[in-house]
């Protein structure tokens, strides 16, 4: 077990005065709550899609990625989820955190000014290198696959 924790940098963003840092919710919650940093509210129509700014930007290891995933009671009450879910945030991405949002709901839906709005789930990426081949070590799937192991 890792004892002390990855060491992950985090820059509040003009504009973002207020809004908190993305924080777990409970003690061992896997996912950061993320916060919209809109300056108004954003009405989301039924089948649209919005690009949503949370206010912060990071900087973390090379090891690590951090993925935007939706939060399951807004995907049940109201249709709410991620488009690009997991969203991939590189370790070199400097930029603002931002989610993509798509109302697969029936009714519009507003985003409010410091509401969460997904979570973020820190990972660790395995070094690899990718080596070009002509051939591949033998399996017993071999190439079946898309249901080819059947139902049951
Ligand atoms: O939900 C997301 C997904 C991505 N990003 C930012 C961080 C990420 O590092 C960058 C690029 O994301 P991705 O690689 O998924 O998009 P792309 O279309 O491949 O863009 P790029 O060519 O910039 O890599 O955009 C977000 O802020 N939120
Ligand atoms: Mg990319």
């Amino acid at each position: 077990m890792r004892l002390s924790p990855y060491n992950v940098l985090i820059k509040r963003l003009e504009g973002a005065d207020g809004i908190p840092l993305p924080r777990r919710m409970s003690e061992q919650a896997s996912g950061f709550d993320l916060h919209a940093a809109v300056s108004e509210d954003v009405v989301l129509e039924p089948g649209k899609r919005a690009l949503i700014p949370t206010g912060f930007a990071l900087s973390m290891p090379p090891e690590l990625e951090a993925q935007i995933r939706p939060r399951s009671g807004l995907a049940l009450k109201h249709g709410i989820t991620c488009l690009n879910t997991p969203g991939t945030i590189d370790a070199d991405y400097r930029g603002e955190i931002k989610v993509l949002l798509i109302n697969l709901g029936e009714e519009p839906f507003a985003i409010r000014r410091g509401e969460r709005i997904a979570q973020m789930v820190f990972q660790l990426v395995p070094p690899v290198r990718l080596e070009e081949t002509i051939e591949l070590a033998e399996t017993e799937r071999g190439a079946g696959g898309f249901g080819h192991t059947g139902k049951l």
